[in-house]
């Protein structure tokens, strides 16, 4: 972990009246990293990723982006080297590439730089068939898809985004992990990411903050997590011969290890799903 630090949160709290949504939360995020906030509904991951960004002030505790405190004053400057997902609404009645184009301008890339990454990032998204809709006609997945290209423009070096799979079916939101996978192994963007829907994450965290009602019950790199939880490892062995399985199970047995019978494993709606709609397994 060597990279300097993009996002730093110190004593981080956050008060709604007399509902604390996020109390006391530390967490450091270095260039290069993908952090993952998680925890279930109402836990406070959305309020710290707008605490995070500027857009909501804390009760008490400060946040630092790229090293410089966020305040009132520094906080539009900081917030156009960065990336939010859930920034500000889109313009309806604009189509999806004439509010890329306004990101672009806003972000100061130049017409011809725009209109490249304009094609680039709605092919990320799978949504280059409706560039010339207008937001207002898009679909929820749609538009989140909008938000999400709207986000990857100007190309940022740090990404903060918030259940950016939520809403997407599930060939757009593989596309989606794909493309932050592709990110995280060019080293150059820093992620946050919120999420309660872990199933693709694994891989795509290198760390992590667990929060339950707006603490932090867990956090720190995800394989040191996962090893301090579960210091044993379980082997998988995959046969298509019921009985090879059957003489293997024996064999462990008569050598003292305590397996359960083997069990066959069914193809999931999951895998129904793809070979059906996207042409796999035909
Ligand atoms: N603007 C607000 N006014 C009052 N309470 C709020 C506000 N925003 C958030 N809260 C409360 O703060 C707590 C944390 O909310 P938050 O949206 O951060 O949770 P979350 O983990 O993102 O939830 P979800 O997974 O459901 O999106 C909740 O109890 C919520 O009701």
């Amino acid at each position: 972990m060597t990279g300097e630090p993009q996002v730093r949160a110190v004593g981080l709290t956050r008060a709604f009246d007399d509902r604390v949504a996020v109390s006391g939360l530390d967490l450091t995020v270095r260039q290069g990293r993908v952090l993952g906030v998680l925890g279930p509904n109402g836990s406070g991951k959305s309020t710290t990723v707008r605490l995070l960004t500027g857009l909501l002030r804390p009760t008490a505790g400060t946040v630092e982006l790229f090293g410089e405190p966020v305040t009132p004053e520094t906080a539009p400057r900081l917030r156009a080297r960065i990336g939010v997902q859930t920034e500000a609404n889109l313009y309806l009645r604009l189509t999806v590439a004439e509010n890329l184009r306004t990101w672009g301008a806003l972000h100061g890339l130049s017409r011809r730089h725009t209109a490249e990454r304009i094609s680039e990032v709605l092919d990320v998204v799978n949504l280059a068939d409706r560039r010339d809709a207008p937001v207002g006609s898009l679909s929820k997945g749609l538009r989140q898809k909008a938000k999400i290209a709207r986000a990857l423009l100007a190309e940022p070096e740090l990404l903060f985004l918030d259940e950016p799979t939520a809403g997407l079916d599930p060939a757009s939101a593989l596309d989606v992990l794909g493309h932050l996978a592709k990110l995280r192994a060019d080293g150059r963007t820093t992620i946050v990411l919120c999420t309660h829907q872990l199933h693709g994450l694994e891989e795509l965290c290198d760390d992590v903050v667990m929060l339950d009602r707006g603490r932090v019950v867990a956090s720190g790199e995800v394989d040191e997590l996962v090893a301090a939880h579960w210091p044993e490892r379980e082997y998988l062995v995959r046969v298509t011969d019921r009985a090879a399985a059957e003489q293997a199970v024996a064999d462990l047995r008569a050598a003292g290890h305590a397996v359960p019978d083997p069990e066959p494993v069914e193809p999931s709606l999951h895998d129904l799903y793809f070979a059906l709609l996207q042409g796999e397994g035909r």
